[in-house]
This record gives structure tokens, C-alpha cells and sequence, in this order.
């Protein structure tokens, strides 16, 4: 059985994230928590005829159905701990989005809070679950989210993760431009560091099957990818920042971690993660020398099982990337940790 709850699941992430769960077969029960609408998402999803599957291929036995449940809640009423109260993995869209000209560091003063509250519910209501952050800035709400559970004394490094899926679903998409790749999904992108500008690293040398970008548009495709999250602010012109790719990208993160959980073997999905804790990460941590980073890792019922080293592998001009994103990450990481330990006063 597996419960899914969704923080911030009336926002423009929120309800199509959460669409997609419902609509899932890997997921028994979804749980919604918002500041506001919760009760009107609920009814509207609760209507859809979705059922929930457990697969031959995943769990030996035969085909097993049964009827989803699906609860809404408001912070009244302790909303937040009997949407949390059981859950398996909780995903975190909560926050706001940038408007046009802000960078994603704008957002800390807001939403650093609010992370912060939220994982302090889910370190006393649910310390077990699987923790996917994906409010914004990543590189800073996931230290953010680690210390609340240090402080709590139930960090699992295994069960943390930002969701850095977005910057492999652009990758993956802005290639096929290049290559006319039929089937985007099934190129592979190692996309690595943070999520943010110049800290995400998108290592085209590595793709699987190897990719042939011709010199003239590589630098192009690369700063697209950096810089993907800019053309839809743009776009969007104040109306907030990507939320459907973003849905898309963050149910694909989480069925990952689902399946995985369950038993599927081989899954392997760059996320950003606290180094130290997953095995093989002291090795990347030292040679980066930040704790947080986004590599290949394999899933599995643990969670984060092993943190791939690709570092030794990328090109000259990929180790140049390199430089400027662990640059830029160190403040952001520093950011988030000392928010926990000396929060600004009110
Ligand atoms: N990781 C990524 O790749 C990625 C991609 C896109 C957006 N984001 C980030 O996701 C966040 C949400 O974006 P959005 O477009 O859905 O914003 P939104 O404003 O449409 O929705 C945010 C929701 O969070 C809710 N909320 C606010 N405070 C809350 C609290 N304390 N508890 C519970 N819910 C609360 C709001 O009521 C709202 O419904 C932003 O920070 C954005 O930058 C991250
Ligand atoms: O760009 C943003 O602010 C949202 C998100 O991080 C994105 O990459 O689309």
C-alpha cells in the first residue's frame, strides 16, 4: 500500500502533480494539504475512476485492484498532521513562483519558511516517508529540509530528495531539436550539480545513445537547459513560473522512487542529495567539496542506494561547467543550513 501526499497541492504544481497521482495504479491513497482549496481539488479528483494496481512484474502474486482514496485537508483541524499521518512519500510543491526578472535565490525569503514548517510536520507526523522537495531554490530547501530532520533526530539522507527531474526532461527534449531523436525519453542525459542556472550541468558527452551535436550549437543547447526555467517565467509574463512540465516531471521523479521502494531493480535518476549519507557520495562530495549535489543515483527500497561518480568521465568544457556551478552551489547550501540554525528574527 502506498499513501502519496502532496504540500501545496492547490498550486499551479499541485494540482496537475497531483492529477497525475490520482491517476497513478502505483498510488493507494493520495492525501492533499494546502493553505487554501484543498477541499475543492479533492472532490474534483475524487470523482475520477482511477484504481489501484499491484503489478505481477513488480510484486509476485496475481494482479491485485483496488478502489483509491483520496483526502483533502486545510491547516485547521491539524490538517496537516492527518494528511501527513502514514504517508510514503511526500512531494513538496509548496511556495511561490518567480515572476520575471527574479532568480530562484528571490524566492528564499518566502519560501525557506515554509519548507521549513512543513518538514518539521513531516519529521513528527511521517519520519519515515520519502521526502521529494521541489520548492524553490532547490539548492537551498533541501539543506533546508535536512537540518529540520538532523534537528529532529530522524534525517534518513536516503529518504531526501530534490527534484532536479525537470532539468533532464529539458535535456532530454531540447537535443531531439538537434538530433531528431524520434523517442526524447529514451536518450539518456546525465544532468548533474543543482538546480539553478549555472549550477545545473547538463553532460551532453555522456548521453546514452551518444548524441552528435555539431560544435556551433552545443554552447546554445547547453545555456537552454541552464536557463530553461527563465523561457517560461518569460513566457508566462508574471503568471508564475513552469508548473505542467514541472507536474510532469515531478510524478516522474516520484513513480521512480515508488517502483524502486517496491522492488524494481536497475532504476537510476539524477536528484540532488545530501552526499554523506548516500553510499559512494563521500567520494563525490570530496571532489566537489559541497555535501549537496545532483548525480545519477540508484533507487531502491531504501531510497537513495548509491550516488554515482560520472565526475572523472565529463570533457574539458564540462569540467569548466563544473567550476562555476560548485561555485555558485557552496553559498546556496550555506544558505539553507544556517536559515535552520540562526533563522532571521520575524
Ligand atoms: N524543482 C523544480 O524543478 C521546480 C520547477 C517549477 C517550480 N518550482 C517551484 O515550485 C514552487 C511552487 O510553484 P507553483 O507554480 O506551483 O506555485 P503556486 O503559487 O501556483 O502554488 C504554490 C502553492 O503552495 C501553497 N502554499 C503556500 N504556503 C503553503 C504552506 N505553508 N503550506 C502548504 N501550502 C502552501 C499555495 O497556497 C499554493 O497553492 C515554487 O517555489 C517554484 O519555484 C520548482
Ligand atoms: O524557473 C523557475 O523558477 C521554476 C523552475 O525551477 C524551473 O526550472 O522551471
Amino acid at each position: 500500500m502506498v499513501k502519496a501526499v502532496v504540500l501545496g497541492a492547490s498550486g499551479g504544481i499541485g494540482q496537475p502533480l497531483s492529477l497525475l497521482l490520482k491517476a497513478s495504479p502505483l498510488v493507494d491513497e493520495l492525501s492533499l494539504y494546502d493553505v487554501v482549496n484543498t477541499p475543492g481539488v479533492t472532490a474534483d479528483l475524487s470523482h475520477i475512476s482511477s484504481i489501484a494496481v499491484r503489478a505481477p512484474e513488480i510484486i509476485q502474486g496475481p494482479v491485485a485492484k483496488r478502489q483509491q482514496k483520496i483526502t483533502g485537508y486545510l491547516p485547521a483541524e491539524d490538517g496537516l498532521k492527518k494528511a501527513l499521518t502514514g504517508a510514503d512519500v511526500v512531494l513538496i510543491p509548496a511556495g511561490i513562483p518567480r515572476k520575471p526578472g527574479m532568480t530562484r535565490d528571490d524566492l528564499f525569503k518566502i519560501n525557506a519558511g515554509i519548507v521549513r514548517d512543513l518538514v518539521k510536520g513531516i519529521a513528527e507526523y511521517s519520519p519515515k516517508a520519502f521526502i521529494l522537495v521541489i520548492s524553490n531554490p532547490v539548492n537551498s530547501t533541501v539543506p533546508i529540509a535536512a537540518e529540520v530532520m538532523k534537528q529532529a533526530g530522524v534525517f534518513d539522507p536516503k529518504r531526501l530528495f530534490g527534484v532536479t527531474t525537470l532539468d533532464v526532461v529539458r535535456a532530454e527534449t531540447f537535443v531531439q531539436d538537434i538530433t531528431g531523436e524520434k523517442d526524447p525519453s529514451k536518450t539518456v542525459i546525465p544532468v548533474i550539480g543543482g538546480h539553478s542556472g549555472e549550477t545545473i550541468v547538463p553532460l551532453f558527452s555522456l548521453a546514452k545513445p551518444a548524441v552528435k551535436i555539431p560544435a556551433e550549437k552545443l554552447a546554445p543547447l547547453i545555456k537552454r537547459v541552464q536557463f530553461g526555467g527563465d523561457e517560461v517565467v518569460e513566457a508566462k509574463g508574471g503568471a508564475g513560473s513552469a508548473t505542467l512540465s514541472m507536474a510532469y516531471a515531478g510524478f516522474r521523479f516520484a513513480e521512480k522512487v515508488i517502483k524502486a521502494v517496491k522492488g524494481e531493480k536497475g532504476i537510476v535518476e539524477p536528484t540532488f542529495v545530501y552526499l554523506p549519507g548516500v553510499t559512494g557520495g563521500d567520494e563525490i562530495a570530496k571532489e566537489t567539496g559541497v555535501d549537496y549535489f545532483s548525480v545519477p543515483v540508484e533507487l531502491g527500497p531504501s531510497g537513495a542506494e548509491k550516488a554515482t561518480n560520472i565526475l572523472p568521465n565529463v570533457d574539458d568544457e564540462e569540467k569548466k561547467l563544473l567550476e562555476a556551478c560548485k561555485t555558485g552551489l557552496k553559498g546556496s547550501i550555506e544558505k539553507g543550513v544556517e536559515f535552520v540554525h540562526n533563522p532571521p528574527p520575524k
